[in-house]
């Protein structure tokens, strides 16, 4: 398979100087419609509301909001905490949120500040592409994938972690068979990844959540390769609800187990995933499916986002700064604290 189109061409985060357009990502694949954000309110909610989602997207996002508030002379310190409250999970918005403190600790106004989110987009563009690379090296040639959520360029700056790997897999000739998880409840994987993969003439089918361990019976797939929210210090990793199944399916099926995040996903602060708090959003997200109820009245639904994956079912942890294999808490240290 070749891909036959520009990966780079999606940009769900657009900044405009002073009012930062966001690709509507609670419409795709029916419809692509952008928000326009004005204030870091405004970018607060977009993120609490997935308008904009992604662990790398959202940091992004929140940079631009810091950006919007300095230059309306809004005071910044609450805005911060805003902003860092819209989510709990994925590091990368605190990431992203204390690299804005700091500069604005250290004076800078709002040019300079503007300055600052551009170049944290920029790393977060560089660094998918080193990850892609590094990823696609250890994919045989032959090789089928199956993946899960949506990591590409909706959930980044560009061009994605895991749906990096896959771009940078395919483009190469290694990667022959794309699978991609549904995602339920938010469908991430049917409305957004396959989205991206069609717009790039990529081959994909889509599964359900729950054919995965039939699919890694079949023989199909030699790797899953997924993202991340946040990766502890000893390399267990949160991310979207469903990939600790996945993980527990591959091993017992001898399908190996890739997460791709950038650096700014790692939280050495984290001891382990025990410590990682797991975003609870509405059950109704369960219980509909496009705005048409699914479930009796009545009925309840426990809706955790997010799972933790431990080290122990992962392969390799794959950052732009080098892969990790069999991680642990010695190799995260080596990599990440070698102090
Ligand atoms: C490169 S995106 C990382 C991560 O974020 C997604 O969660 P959400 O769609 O709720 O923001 C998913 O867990 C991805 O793997």
């Amino acid at each position: 398979m070749t891909a036959l189109a520009d990966h780079d061409s999606i940009r769900a985060v657009q900044w405009r100087g002073d009012v930062l357009r966001l690709l509507d990502q609670r419409r795709l694949p029916a419809e692509e419609s952008w928000l326009e954000c004005r204030t870091a309110a405004h970018v607060r909610d977009a993120i609490a509301d997935l308008v904009v989602r992604g662990a790398p997207a959202i940091g992004i996002a929140a940079a631009w909001g810091v950006v919007l508030a300095a230059q309306t002379g809004e005071a910044l310190t609450p805005v911060l905490e805003h902003l860092r409250a819209a989510r709990p999970t994925a590091v990368n918005l605190m990431w992203a949120l204390d690299r804005m403190r700091a500069r604005i600790e250290a004076g800078a106004d709002a040019e300079a500040l503007q300055r600052e989110a551009q170049v944290i987009q920029d790393e977060d563009l560089a660094a998918n592409h080193r990850m892609g690379a590094l990823g696609a090296a250890l994919i045989d040639a032959g090789s089928g994938v199956l993946t899960h959520c949506n990591t590409g360029s909706l959930a980044t700056a560009g061009y994605g972690t895991a749906l990096g790997v896959i771009r940078a897999g395919v483009a190469e000739g290694r990667i022959e068979r794309v699978f991609a998880g549904e995602t339920r409840p938010w469908l991430q994987g049917a409305r957004l990844t396959m989205w991206e993969l069609v717009h790039d003439g990529i081959p994909a089918k889509l599964i359900a959540d729950s054919a995965a361990a039939h699919l890694m019976r079949s023989g199909q797939v030699q790797w899953v390769v997924i993202g991340a929210d946040r990766i502890a210090a000893n390399g267990d990793v949160a991310n979207k609800i469903g990939s600790y199944q996945l993980a527990i399916a591959a091993r017992h099926h001898g399908v190996k187990f890739m997460v791709v995040a950038p650096s700014t996903t790692v939280d050495m602060a984290t001891p382990s995933g025990e410590a990682i708090e797991i975003e609870m959003r509405d059950p109704n997200e369960l219980l509909s499916i496009a705005g048409v109820r699914t479930v009796i009245d009545g009925a309840s639904a426990w809706n955790p986002v997010f799972d933790v994956t431990p080290a122990s079912l992962i392969d390799a942890i794959v950052t732009e700064r080098g892969v990790i294999e069999r991680p642990d808490a010695e190799r995260m240290r080596a990599m990440f604290d070698p102090s």
